[in-house]
């Protein structure tokens, strides 16, 4: 069988993407290590999949009825793969990518004037997500911003007022460090790090241990506040920067659920004073988050579909 796929990232978050919309590909663990193979395939941190909602609910899977209830403008929906093979509820730059995916295929259209496809213009692209449904608009410097939805703090008070509801040891540490839990549909735990230097020598070759360990694993944000500015609005906003391991992956040059969830965690270790806006530096570029009034998290960044091909498997 031959899969026609395109190769896109955001911030060198890397995936391979394919259409298949009508549900026909039998997408195993299998599958997508072979196309995730850095070596033997295209080379990639995840597969993105591009269906029909109303395919998956017609084929007895749950969450497409779950999604079109929520909104039935959500006619695509996002299947997403860490390269391990495994599902995950949640990709942040994964969404932007499948918006650009999604607009070269002519399926949505950001453009003011409708275009073809679905016009996004007004109200946003409405995809599917094992996380509910996201809302992506495109911003005039070619950015797309999704609304994530509503994210949680999953220790509760204790951990908001201690900080902190895990211990976390990277290779090299000989004693855990407090990291705080961030629910964005995917699970996350963040630590601080007192320096820049610090984060750069980082061993992250293995998944830092946490304790208590996570029911379903974790990703792990090693984060450095690096001081407040102004956003080119001119709202006040904060600057941080992070890296991350992949939950399914390992090490990655960015994480969009990963950036929101580090932004946040320092956002509430700053306090009522702290800004809402966030500039979250990582290996592979930048990304802005922003906490909105109706708590939910918005992610912006930009999205690249760098080449096509075709592969036997
Ligand atoms: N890189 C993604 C997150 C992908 C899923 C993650 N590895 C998990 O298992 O939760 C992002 O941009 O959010």
């Amino acid at each position: 069988m031959k899969i026609e796929f395109t190769k896109g990232h955001g911030t060198h978050n890397d995936f391979v993407l394919v259409a298949d919309p009508k549900d026909e590909l039998d997408l195993d663990g299998d599958l997508v290590r072979r196309l995730t193979s850095r070596r033997g395939g295209v080379g990639a941190d995840g597969v993105i999949r591009l269906t029909s909602t109303a395919s998956i609910a017609g084929a007895g899977d749950a969450i497409g009825d779950e999604i079109l209830a929520e909104d039935p403008a959500a006619i695509w929906f996002m299947d997403y793969r860490n390269a391990d093979g495994s599902i995950a509820e949640m990709c942040g730059n994964g969404v932007r990518v499948f918006a650009a995916f999604a607009e070269k295929l002519g399926y949505v259209s950001f453009a003011a004037d409708g275009g073809r496809g679905q016009d996004a213009s007004r109200d946003g692209f409405a995809l599917g997500t094992r996380a509910g449904v996201k809302r992506v608009r495109k911003e005039p410097n070619g950015w797309y911003a999704v609304d994530m939805g509503p994210w949680f703090l999953p220790g509760g008070d204790e951990a908001r007022t201690a900080g902190y509801d895990a211990g976390v040891v990277v290779r090299g540490w000989t004693t855990p460090r407090p990291g705080l839990s961030v629910d964005l549909g995917n699970p996350h735990t963040v630590v601080a790090l007192p320096s820049a230097d610090e984060l750069e020598r980082l061993d992250l070759t293995d998944a830092p241990e946490v304790v208590p360990t996570p029911p379903h694993g974790t990703n792990v944000e090693l984060v450095v506040p690096l001081g407040d500015e102004r956003a080119p609005g001119g709202e006040p906003a904060g600057r941080i920067c992070m890296r991350v391991h992949e939950r399914g992956v390992g090490e990655t040059q960015s994480c969009g659920t990963g950036a929101c969830a580090a932004a946040l965690a320092v956002r509430a270790w700053q306090g009522n004073a702290a800004p809402d806006t966030w500039f979250v530096e990582v290996p592979g570029g930048e990304v802005r988050v922003r906490a909105l009034s109706d708590g939910h998290v918005e992610l912006a960044g930009p999205a690249e579909l760098v080449f096509t091909g075709s592969l036997e498997v």
